[in-house]
């Protein structure tokens, strides 16, 4: 459905302290993965490692430095704006921010509709109401909230307007950054379940970004995970969670509380020390050297590319090679 291929983002950003001059910061540093149709991909990392980046260019709402996109077979190099608005009918986003990503001067209708408006014009009033009605239902809310406004709502119901307004277009894949980062823990089961439901009713693909492992563990089959803007570990969730291969991702897991006494986590725990790199003087060789606990001569020297450790994960690491 998606392939990328070596995706670079890069901003041109003031530099600071000693280095006044502008310099380059890689958010995104050569990217690569598939996402396959109805599947949920799993992108995690600290804040700063480049998700948000990366999801605004697979859209193009920030436009890529290097590398490819192709979605449904379609590269997308060079392509036109309405090339895009093409792909963003069939691709849609969910933010972070429920209600900030809502106009506050639009009342429900309005803002579910206004895809409808933008990309089907032909359809009638009475159709766009109809399809409203419809997804409001679909989402938990019901038809006598259509006329109020985002600010009559609470966090959690502003962000299902957000997914209805998603998918009224009847999208492939939904994009869902940080959908429920911003909300109260017991809304966010609410959210990742209807998601979740809705998903298996629409054979939906979803790439879901979090920042810790365990929000994407009960909806993704693969995850991807991000430091500095590189990936450094991409499996199957089961391989990942009973045997991370990456150091950061051993480290990130031993964050994510186990509820089950039986499960050992044994060896494997592992603290993260110490901070993230300044993104405009990343670590030369391996990103995580700094912080890796495993890090030896090479790491210091050469980047490890992201490779198959057995069929159900690829690490970007040379412990494995
Ligand atoms: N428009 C921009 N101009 C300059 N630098 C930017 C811009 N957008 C993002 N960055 C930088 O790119 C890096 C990656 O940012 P990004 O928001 O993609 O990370 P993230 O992992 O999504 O973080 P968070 O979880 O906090 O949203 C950061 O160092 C950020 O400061």
């Amino acid at each position: 459905m998606l392939s990328v291929r070596d995706l670079h983002v890069h901003f041109k950003v003031r530099g600071e302290g000693f280095f006044p001059e502008k310099r380059v910061l890689k958010a995104v540093n050569g990217v690569s993965f598939d996402l396959y149709p109805g599947e949920t991909l799993g992108i995690v990392g600290e804040s700063g490692c480049g998700k948000s980046t990366l999801a605004r260019a697979l859209l193009n709402l920030i436009p890529a430095t290097a590398g490819q996109v192709v979605w449904l077979g379609r590269d997308m190099s060079g392509a036109s704006s309405a090339d895009w608005q093409a792909v963003r009918k069939n691709v849609q986003m969910v933010f972070q921010d429920p209600l900030a990503s809502l106009n506050p001067r639009m009342n429900v209708l309005q803002i579910i509709g206004e895809p409808l408006r933008t990309h089907r014009p032909e359809l009638p009033a009475s159709e766009v109401l109809a399809r409203v009605k419809a997804m409001l239902v679909r989402v938990g809310l019901n038809e006598a909230q259509l006329y109020r406004y985002p600010h009559e709502f609470s966090g959690g119901q502003c962000q299902r307007i957000g997914i209805a307004r998603a998918l009224i277009l009847e999208p492939k894949l939904i994009v869902c950054d940080e959908p429920v980062s911003a909300l109260d823990v017991s809304i966010q089961a609410q959210i990742i379940n209807l998601l979740k439901d809705l998903q298996k009713q629409l054979n939906l693909a979803l790439v879901f970004i979090a920042h810790d492992l365990a929000v994407v563990k009960h909806v993704s089959q693969r995850i991807l995970v991000m430091y500095l803007g590189r990936v450094m570990e991409l499996a199957d969730k089961h391989e990942l969670y009973a045997d991370p291969k990456h150091p950061y991702t051993r480290a990130l897991l031993s964050a994510v509380p186990i509820p089950d006494p039986k499960l050992e986590r044994g060896k494997q725990i592992q603290m993260l020390s110490g901070e993230l790199p300044s993104p405009l003087r990343p670590p030369t060789g391996c990103v995580f050297r700094t912080r890796c606990p495993h890090a030896f001569e090479r790491c210091a020297a050469e980047v490890p590319a992201l490779e198959a450790v057995n069929e159900r994960s690829q690490a970007a690491c040379w412990l494995y090679r």
